[in-house]
């Protein structure tokens, strides 16, 4: 069974003009798979986030998560759920600023108020895992953007989730952080079998996915698998946005480091 369904999504924005974000999309994403989800700027890749992690519902069709319907679930249900089978990364980290990295690690846990000896064993575990443990107790003002992205990729993982959103998680990374997080998210993904859903812009960042989801105007337009070489399969990802068109970067100047 897939861990993530999405059947016949369509989500309508109703407002001053209704707006059709996705329109009858389908896919399924197997466990332990690493998806990027690309498309032009307003194609609805944040639009299905908010739908997979429950934040907000489809206007008609189904969006399952291990067989469970998260907007048939009871506002607290929800949130459990949330809290257990996902984690998020974003753009800009997310960081709780007045926080020490390890309060900001240790939040999601307290959450669920584990034993403080399960808590400190699991911080301990992840930060040694993301080479965190000399920044503990330094603030996100202190650190770099690369060790704030590894921060935020802790305290997404800290529960253990069997999937992981995460929207443009390079976008605020000059290349080598990209690079070192890209890796880091690979190796979690190789050997936990978490799966993870990423929306990016950067074809770079794609090309360390097993597949690359593409959608235009809110609906499926294709999809290529990784091969054997990242190189070729860069290269695969460039041709299919430069035939998506829309509002993507100026691909000649991208290059594969
Ligand atoms: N709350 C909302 N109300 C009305 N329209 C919305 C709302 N949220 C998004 N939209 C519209 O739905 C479309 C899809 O938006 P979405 O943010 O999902 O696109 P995106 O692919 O993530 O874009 P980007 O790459 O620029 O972040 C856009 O045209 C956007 O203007």
């Amino acid at each position: 069974m897939p861990i993530v369904s999405i059947e016949d999504v369509i989500k309508i924005y109703e407002g001053k003009v209704t707006h059709r974000a996705l329109d009858r999309l389908s896919f399924d994403v197997e466990e332990g798979e690493f998806l990027a989800v690309m498309g032009p700027s307003g194609s609805g890749k944040t639009t299905l986030l908010n739908l997979i992690s429950g934040i907000d519902m489809p206007t008609s069709g189904k969006v399952l998560i291990k067989g469970t319907d998260p907007s048939a679930l009871r506002p607290d249900d929800l949130a459990r759920f949330r809290r257990r089978e996902l984690g998020f990364v974003f753009q800009d980290f997310n960081l709780l600023r007045m926080l020490t990295v390890e309060e900001n690690i240790v939040l999601p846990l307290t959450l669920d108020r584990l034993p403080v000896a399960e808590m400190d064993a699991r911080v301990k575990a992840i930060t040694a895992r993301l080479g965190l443990e000399g920044i503990l107790h330094k603030r996100p003002d202190e650190i770099s953007g690369g060790q704030e992205q590894r921060v935020a990729i802790a305290r997404a993982l800290v529960h253990r989730p069997s999937i992981v959103l995460a929207d443009e998680p390079t976008g605020n990374l000059d290349s080598n952080a990209a690079r070192e997080v890209l890796d880091l998210l690979g190796t979690i993904n190789r050997e936990n079998r978490t799966t993870f859903i990423m929306v990016t812009h950067d074809p770079i960042a794609a090309s360390y996915c097993d597949r690359v989801l593409f959608i235009k105007d809110g609906a499926y337009y294709n999809e290529i698998h990784k091969d054997d070489r990242r190189r070729t399969f860069f290269q695969r990802i460039l041709n299919m946005l430069s035939l998506l068109g829309g509002n993507v970067d100026d691909l000649s100047s991208v290059r594969l480091p």
